[in-house]
């Protein structure tokens, strides 16, 4: 029992598929906190609110900064050191991968839900873990007091290559929705200043939760992927900052929304990949955000090239060793923040 909230995030690890029983806590402040598996906190303030915030970390092992962010923002809240005002569930979602010191062990997580963790044949633990955070979430959303509520996911990551834009956003399909200014402003505040916005559904966590839930969800990239102990916490600090304040204050510090702040780029191709021989048509040091021109050669798949389709457009993850059919590049345009409908 003591360890599990004297180390939530070492506890975790040792229990890395999952942990079968259930832990309470009520703090000297009234919150209480309830364990509901390995990785899985729920946080109620004594008085609720009308929000339900999600934290994620830690659906890719290997991205340690997100990890270090939860880890010490969930300690300094079971030592009453950090406030709470409003319902929050922390997860970290795959403490395996993390053990392993990988994106994944057998299967990209990020890639397993919307119930994509059912379709097929195979079962692995990545599949299961990823179907019991989706049954976390819903519950979480669920079981939220009645009326009206306001709900946030943040999934954090840090992206494999360099960027020429350090923090970035992935906004999930809407399916027409208007995007959300404050959102955009609360991401500014966060020292995320660019946005991706996906133009068709996806099986990301961030998607799953705007999906089926209305939450206002985003894949927060905050930097760049290294080993635990290597992240300079300094370039996380107005991250850490907002999302503290956005679980401890009733509202956090946000500027008035200012279009010429913010740098959105709309998806202009996803390239899965098809075949075993892919290759990009560029070294493993090009940059996140680097731009090409229309007709550049991109990747080749299987013999076929994949060209730019515009000019100026950027490229975004490019992993050639990604599992077949799944998403090898994906790029961007820039679009004028104005030409966004937003509410
Ligand atoms: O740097 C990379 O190649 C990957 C970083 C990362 O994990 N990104 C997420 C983005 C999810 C999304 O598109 O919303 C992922 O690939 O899962
Ligand atoms: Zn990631």
């Amino acid at each position: 029992m003591e360890t599990v909230f004297n180390d939530f995030l070492g506890w975790t690890r040792e229990h890395q598929w999952g942990y079968n029983g259930r832990f309470d806590k009520t703090l000297d402040n009234g919150t209480e906190l309830t364990v509901w598996d390995s990785g899985v906190l729920l946080v109620e303030p004594k008085s609720s609110s009308d929000k339900d915030i999600v934290i994620s970390c830690a659906v890719h092992g290997n991205e340690t900064a997100p990890i270090e962010i939860c880890r010490d923002i969930i300690q300094d809240i079971i030592e009453q050191r950090q406030p709470v005002q409003h319902r929050s569930l922390f997860l970290i979602a795959n403490p395996a991968s993390i053990n392993v010191g990988r994106r994944f062990v057998e299967e990209n997580m990020n890639r397993l839900f919307s119930g994509a963790h059912s379709r097929g044949e195979v079962i692995n633990p990545e599949r299961e873990r990823a179907a019991k955070i989706e049954q976390y979430v819903e519950r979480f959303f669920n079981e939220a007091p009645t009326g009206k509520r306001r709900r946030y996911h943040y999934d954090l990551h840090t992206a494999i290559r360099d960027s020429k834009r350090e923090k970035f956003a992935v906004y999930p399909y809407t399916h027409g929705k208007p995007y959300n200014k404050q959102q955009l402003q609360f991401l500014l505040a966060c020292g995320v200043d660019t946005v991706l916005l996906n133009q068709a559904p996806t099986t990301t966590f961030s998607y799953f939760s705007a999906h089926q839930f209305n939450a206002h969800a985003f894949t927060v990239e905050l930097g760049k992927v290294r080993p635990f102990g290597d992240n300079k916490r300094d370039d996380f600090a107005a991250a850490e900052n907002a999302f503290r304040q956005l679980i401890g204050q009733p509202e956090p510090d946000l500027e008035p929304f200012k279009p010429e702040q913010h740098y959105v780029f709309a998806e202009a191709q996803t390239i899965n990949r098809q075949n075993q021989n892919f290759e990009l048509n560029f070294d493993d040091n090009t940059a996140n955000f680097t731009a090409f021109d229309k007709g550049e050669v991109l990747a080749v798949d299987g013999g076929k090239e994949v060209r730019a389709i515009h000019d100026n457009e950027h490229i975004i993850f490019p992993n050639a060793k990604v599992a077949l059919g799944q998403r090898a590049l994906l790029t961007v345009v820039r679009v004028p923040t104005e030409s966004l409908e937003l509410v």
